[in-house]
C-alpha cells in the first residue's frame, strides 16, 4: 500500500510545544498546505503583512476570519495515492492490494454471491433516479438540528412528552449514510466549512506529482497490460518520496533547534519568547485593547495557544507568577473558541474531553475532511469486480484495510461517485468506515429476525441485510417518517429483500413487536462526532442539547434491550 494512502486522513497534529512539533514530520505533500500551528503564524503573519488595510482590518475580526484562514490550508492533500488504482486494477501475481481485493473471495463471509439481485438492477435505477437526487443537503442535514422546541425540564420531567412528536427529536448524527447526496457533495457543492477541492483530494500540480513521470502516470489509462509496470513504478515512487521524507525531517529538526536558538538570542535567558520561560497570560488591560480592536489577531492567537499548551504541560516552570493553571486553560479554550469557530460552551465541552495536546489534535482534526469510502454490496457484486468497474471508469481508490474485505477508500474521482451506474445499480453505498463496526459487532446471521431501531437512510440496515443474505428478516425503524424514503430506496437500489421499513418512535416499539434475535440501535446523536462534515455544529449545539439527548439515548436503549427476545433460538443475545 502506498505511502500516503496508509496516512490516508493526514496528520492533524499541528501544535509544537517547547519548539518541538508533536507529530512526526515529513509528507513533502503537506508542505504548501501543512496545518500546522506552529507553521501557521509565520505564514499567516505574511499574509497579514502583504494585504491592504481593508483586508488586514476584516481579518482582525477574528472570528470568522481566523476560520476562513484554517480552512484555506485544511484541504488534506496527503491522501491520495498517486496511481494506487493501478495496483487495485492489478491481476497479476503482484501487489498487496490485489491480493486484498481478492480475499473477498477467500474470506466469502459477506460474499452473498452475485447472481442474484442483479435481475432487480433495472427496477431499482428506476427508483433511484427519482430518489437520487429527491432529498436536499438540507435535509441530510437536517437531522443535525438543534432541540429549541423542547422544553428540557419538562421533558425530563414526564416520559409523556418525551413520547411526544418525533420530529421534534430529530437529531443529529454520526453516521455519513447519506448516500442519496453524494453527488452533491462530493463533486459539486462546497462544503460549508472547508473550501474543498473540486476533486475529493488535489492532485498533479502540487509538489510531489510534479515529475514528468508522475504526470504521465495521471494520464496514462490504467489497463491489464500495463498494471505491473504501474505497480512497479509506484513502489519506487513511495521510495523516493521516504528518502525526501526523511530528509524533510531532518531539516525541519534542525530549523525547529535553529529556530530555539534564536528565540533565546532575541529574549535572552529571562525573555517571554516562545520555548523561552515562562509565559505571561494578557493583562485585563490587554484583552480590552484587543476586544476593541475587534479581536486578536490570528497569529496573536496561535502563538498564545502553543505558549498555553506549553505552560500547561508543565505549569511549575512555564506558568508566570502568581497565575494558576485554570487561567491558562481559561485563555487557552477561550482562543481555540475563536480560532476554530466554536461557541464557548461546546470549545470547554470538547476541550475537557481529552488531555490538553489531545484536545488540540481533535480540534485540529475536525478541520481536515475525512476519507471518502465505499461498501461493496456483496448481494449484488463482490468487491473486486466493483473496484475493477470504478478503475474503468476513472476512479482512483484501494482497500480500505485488512479488517474489511467490503470497504474501498476513494481517492479521486473524474465521475460522481454518488450517481455512477454502479451506484445506481446498487454496487455499493457510501459509507464511513467506522459504519461497518456497529454491524460486525452485532454480527446478524442468516435466517434470523433483527430489529435495526433508528436506520435511516439505511447504511446500516442493507449492511444486515447482505450479511443475511437476504434472508430472515430485517425490520427497519425510523422515527422520522421523511427519511425513511430515503430509507426506502437504498433498500430497493441494493436489492434488500428481507427488509420491512416502518416508521415508530424507537420509545414505543417494544409495544408495536418484539422477539428480536438482535436490535441494533444507532441512536440520534449531537454531530460533534461529524463536525469536518457540518461545522454548523460549532456554534448550534447548547447544554440543554446535550442533555435532551443523552436522555432520549437512554430510553432509546432501555427500548431496545426490552426488544430482544430472552428466549432467541438463535444466539442472538450473546
Ligand atoms: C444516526 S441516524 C441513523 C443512521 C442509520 N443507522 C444508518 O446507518 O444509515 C439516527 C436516526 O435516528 C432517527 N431518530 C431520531 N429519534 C428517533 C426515535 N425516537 N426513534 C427512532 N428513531 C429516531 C433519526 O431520524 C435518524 O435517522
Amino acid at each position: 500500500m502506498g505511502r500516503r494512502a496508509k496516512n490516508k486522513q493526514g496528520d492533524p497534529t499541528p501544535l509544537d510545544v517547547n519548539g518541538k512539533p508533536f507529530r512526526k514530520l515529513g509528507k513533502r505533500k503537506a508542505e504548501a498546505g501543512d496545518d500546522s500551528l506552529s507553521k501557521r503564524p509565520v505564514k499567516k503573519l505574511k499574509e497579514t503583512e502583504g494585504k491592504t488595510d481593508k483586508v488586514k482590518n476584516k481579518e482582525k475580526e477574528l472570528k470568522p476570519k481566523k476560520v476562513t484562514l484554517v480552512k484555506e490550508k485544511t484541504p488534506s492533500a496527503k491522501s491520495k495515492p498517486s496511481s494506487a488504482s493501478a495496483k487495485v486494477k492489478s491481476s497479476s501475481t503482484k501487489g498487496k492490494r490485489k491480493q486484498e481485493l481478492e480475499s473477498d473471495e477467500d474470506e466469502g463471509v459477506e460474499d452473498g454471491g452475485t447472481s442474484e439481485g442483479w435481475e432487480d438492477v433495472e427496477e431499482d435505477i428506476e427508483v433511484q433516479k427519482k430518489s437520487l437526487f429527491h432529498d436536499s443537503d438540507d435535509d441530510a442535514n437536517g437531522f443535525i438540528g438543534d432541540l429549541d422546541d423542547l422544553d428540557i425540564d419538562e421533558i425530563i420531567d414526564d416520559d409523556d412528552v418525551l413520547r411526544g412528536p418525533v420530529q421534534e427529536l430529530d437529531l443529529g448524527s454520526d453516521d455519513e449514510d447519506e448516500v442519496d447526496l453524494a453527488p452533491v457533495r462530493l463533486i459539486g457543492k462546497k462544503s460549508k466549512q472547508l473550501e474543498r477541492p473540486s476533486k475529493i483530494i488535489p492532485t498533479g500540480s502540487d509538489e510531489s506529482d510534479s515529475d514528468a513521470s508522475d504526470e504521465e502516470d495521471e494520464e496514462e489509462r490504467v489497463t491489464m497490460a500495463n498494471m505491473e509496470a504501474r505497480s512497479r513504478a509506484l513502489d519506487e515512487k513511495a521510495a523516493r518520496e521516504a528518502e525526501l521524507d526523511l530528509e524533510e525531517m531532518q531539516k525541519a529538526a534542525l530549523a525547529g533547534e535553529e529556530e530555539d536558538e534564536d528565540f533565546e538570542d532575541e529574549e535572552g535567558e529571562e525573555g517571554e519568547g516562545e520555548g523561552a520561560g515562562p509565559f505571561q497570560l494578557p493583562t485585563a488591560e490587554e484583552r480590552e485593547e484587543e476586544k476593541a480592536a475587534g479581536g486578536p489577531q490570528v497569529h496573536v492567537v496561535q502563538r498564545r495557544m502553543r505558549e498555553c499548551v506549553r505552560v500547561l504541560s508543565n505549569l511549575k516552570r512555564y506558568a508566570g507568577k502568581g497565575r494558576s493553571r485554570s487561567e491558562y486553560v481559561q485563555q487557552l479554550i477561550s482562543d481555540i473558541a475563536n480560532y476554530y469557530g466554536y461557541n464557548d460552551f461546546l470549545a470547554e465541552k470538547l476541550f475537557l474531553l481529552f488531555p490538553v495536546s489531545e484536545a488540540i489534535e481533535f480540534f485540529e482534526a475536525n478541520e481536515v475532511p475525512r476519507p471518502v469510502t465505499i461498501r461493496t454490496n456483496t448481494l449484488r457484486t463482490r468487491r473486486r469486480d466493483l473496484a475493477q468497474a470504478l478503475i474503468n471508469r476513472g476512479v482512483n481508490l484501494e482497500p480500505i484495510g485488512k479488517w474489511t474485505n467490503i470497504g474501498l477508500q476513494v481517492f479521486e474521482s473524474n465521475v460522481p461517485i454518488g450517481a455512477t451506474p454502479e451506484y445506481l445499480a446498487g454496487h455499493y453505498m457510501l459509507q464511513a468506515a467506522s459504519s461497518f463496526l456497529p454491524v460486525i459487532a452485532l454480527s446478524p446471521q442468516p435466517g434470523e429476525r433483527v430489529l435495526d431501531m433508528a436506520s435511516a437512510p439505511g447504511g446500516k440496515t442493507t449492511h444486515m441485510s447482505a450479511l443475511m443474505q437476504n434472508t430472515g428478516v430485517v425490520f427497519a425503524n425510523d422515527a422520522n417518517k421523511a427519511r425513511t424514503k430515503s430509507l426506502t430506496a437504498n433498500v430497493h437500489r441494493l436489492g434488500c429483500k428481507n427488509v420491512v421499513v416502518c416508521s415508530y418512535d424507537g420509545r414505543e416499539f417494544p409495544k408495536v413487536m418484539g422477539g428480536f434475535d438482535r436490535v441494533l440501535l444507532d441512536a440520534p446523536c449531537s454531530g460533534t462526532g461529524v463536525i469536518s462534515k457540518d461545522a454548523s455544529v460549532k456554534t448550534n449545539k447548547s447544554d440543554r442539547d446535550f442533555a435532551l439527548l443523552s436522555h432520549l439515548q437512554k430510553q432509546l436503549i432501555l427500548c431496545a434491550i426490552d426488544s430482544v427476545a430472552p428466549d432467541s433460538k438463535t444466539d442472538g443475545q450473546r
